[in-house]
């Protein structure tokens, strides 16, 4: 090849078109143009020959002026630019066997490429948006499909995919009422401008039918018509975990964190790590504050349910007319008071985890009949509700009474008590491990003294003595409790000067300074003061803020505020 080199046509080539560009449309062509494949240039002119005969203004054999050529408005349809690489190709042969064209050809594949780089890089950005929206969409934690006007699926994000358990291909062939039997009236709330926010869906696939929780919306063109829709949803359980997880029902303790080296306990957690994965019921035994609920979140979390949710219910401390809405839910107008749009009991709420029903032994008969046929059934009807809701939740129950003595007493079911305890497991009290006082009080220093930010204050060998000695009636609460006392007043503070403490703040006489002996009370700042009254107050109200703030005659915000100055933690139940 003489004249023009084929490496300027390159060059010229290569200057008219972004960098970007070039290696989607004119590398290919390149090689087209230049290949030496004899065998290609007949596979290819037929398409070649079509593009020549459409523009047939070209002389390609008469020396265009390639200005004019350039200035020339030519419009390549899509299917022209498929073959456009068979053009450059042929040009690229009609050089080959005549260089001295070469020149004027430059000029009309320039204007080649820059018409079809122009075409090309809005289609090329076209799907760089598409494909980091795609990103954008599979990133999301919950499942996005969109429709159009007509309810047909359109589009459908990884996550959807999954929690349908549907192929996208599938997805994509469905009408979204055959997911959503009840579809119409959805799309006729939204398409009137209301909106659908939080709301509880049944979405029905071939599998299962799999409760939601929906929010959905339309998506309108410039001219405000409604084009299609776009639904976001996540499994009732999600919403119910991160629920439970932001309202403080979650299991911290694992067996690790179980204090305690007597051989008594060595055998409890032992025996409790291997019914961890049983799918039975339990029922803890115990005095109070021996560690039943640290316990039974450790069993959730050795347990294969330990990625759902933890919840737990204090039977003693829920009014008798509160119970069964507390553990069933209850529905749209089911009482006076009751939310719009229903509410999720403990039941629902625990789905997939475990229930952890905590005092037992102080459920009043009728809602033991009650609870017997939901474990039985394993489901729940939600109070004001007619529908049956299934459940698969692990029970857990505990109590500090004697159980079997309250079914010979005949105040608990002889039924119930059977269901529930099926796998016994006994907590001793401290007095039956002594030996784990002076390990129990070396964690609690270490952790109340971090937590308070003092020093780990020294103890005496008479302190330590006198610890060992007592009995412990609250068991290890109690002996934490008096730990944090020691560490708030810096070790000043008697085994027996808590104990007097403790009881004129069980029998309210903090307002009342006739009751106190003067000598007992320690000298304490009015920040510490006030501190440990918010945390007893706490306690004695079992994490029900609203009580507490109602008790100290302050604000529900104030008293969150005075939370985060003493580092005061709620309790979890
Ligand atoms: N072995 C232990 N190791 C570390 N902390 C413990 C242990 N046992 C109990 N505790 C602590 O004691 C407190 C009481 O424990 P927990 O609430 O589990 O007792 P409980 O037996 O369920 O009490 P109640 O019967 O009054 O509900 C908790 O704050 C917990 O941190």
């Amino acid at each position: 090849m003489t004249g023009i080199s084929t490496k300027n046509i390159v060059q010229h080539i290569n200057n008219c078109i972004s960098l970007e560009i070039k290696d989607l449309i004119a590398e290919p062509a390149i090689i087209y143009l230049f290949d030496n494949n004899k065998k290609l240039i007949s596979s290819h002119s037929t398409s070649s020959a079509n593009i020549y005969e459409k523009y047939s203004t070209v002389n390609f054999l008469e020396q265009p002026n390639s200005n004019q050529i350039e200035n020339d408005n030519i419009n390549f349809s899509s299917q022209e630019l498929t073959i456009l690489p068979n053009l450059l190709y042929t040009i690229g042969v009609l050089i080959e066997g005549n260089p001295s064209l070469a020149n004027s050809y430059v000029g009309l594949i320039k204007t080649i490429i820059t018409h079809s780089t122009n075409n090309l890089s809005s289609h090329h950005l076209l799907n760089k948006n598409e494909q980091f929206t795609f990103a954008i969409m599979n990133a999301v934690n919950f499942a996005v499909l969109s429709t159009n006007s007509t309810g047909k699926i359109i589009y459908a994000n990884d996550h959807c995919c999954r929690v349908l358990n549907i192929k996208r291909t599938e997805l994509l062939e469905y009408s979204i009422s055959k997911l959503i039997p009840n579809w119409d009236s959805i799309a006729k709330m939204v398409s009137s401008g209301n909106e659908i926010s939080n709301k509880e869906i049944t979405l029905v696939t071939p599998e299962e039918s799999l409760k939601f929780n929906l929010n959905c919306s339309s998506i309108k063109d410039s001219n405000n018509n409604e084009i299609g829709f776009v639904l976001a949803f996540r499994s009732i359980e999600k919403v119910y975990q991160l629920v439970n997880k932001y309202t403080g029902m979650q299991a911290r303790y694992t067996f690790d964190n179980i204090i305690g080296k007597s051989k008594i306990m060595r055998q409890a957690i032992e025996y409790a790590e291997t019914i961890s994965n049983s799918p039975s019921t339990i029922l803890i035994e115990g005095e109070s504050g021996t560690g039943k609920e640290v316990f039974a979140q450790s069993i959730h979390n050795a347990s294969n349910r330990k990625n759902a949710s933890f919840v737990a219910i204090n039977c003693a401390a829920i009014s008798e007319n509160l119970i069964e809405s507390e553990l069933f839910g209850y529905d749209d107008g089911a009482f006076t008071g009751a939310k719009k749009g229903g509410h999720p009991g403990k039941f629902e709420l625990a789905n997939n985890g475990t229930l952890f029903l905590d005092e037992i032994g102080d459920m009043k008969p009728d809602m033991q009949v009650k609870l017997l046929r939901a474990i039985q059934e394993s489901s729940i009807t939600r109070v004001g509700g007619d529908k049956v809701i299934p459940v698969d939740v692990r029970i857990i129950a505990a109590t500090n009474k004697n159980l079997q003595n309250e079914v010979d007493k005949g105040k608990f079911r002889m039924d119930l008590f059977y269901r529930i305890s099926v796998i016994p497991l006994y907590i001793p009290s401290l007095r039956e491990r002594k030996g784990d006082i002076p390990t129990l009080i070396r964690y609690f220093l270490n952790q109340k003294s971090l937590k308070l930010h003092k020093d780990i204050p020294h103890l005496g060998y008479s302190s330590l003595q006198q610890m060992l000695d007592y009995e412990w009636p609250g068991n290890v609460r109690e002996l934490e409790n008096y730990i944090e006392q020691l560490v708030n007043f810096n070790g000043k503070i008697s085994l027996d000067s808590f104990h007097k403490l403790k009881t004129a703040e069980e029998e309210h006489s903090f307002s009342n300074e006739n009751t106190v002996d003067a000598d007992t009370v320690p000298d304490m700042t009015l920040q510490d003061l006030e501190k440990r009254h918010i945390s007893m107050s706490i306690k004695k109200h079992k994490g029900n803020m609203s009580k507490v703030a109602k008790t100290l005659g302050i604000g529900r915000n104030t008293l969150y505020q005075k939370l985060k100055k003493y580092g005061i933690e709620k309790p979890l139940s």
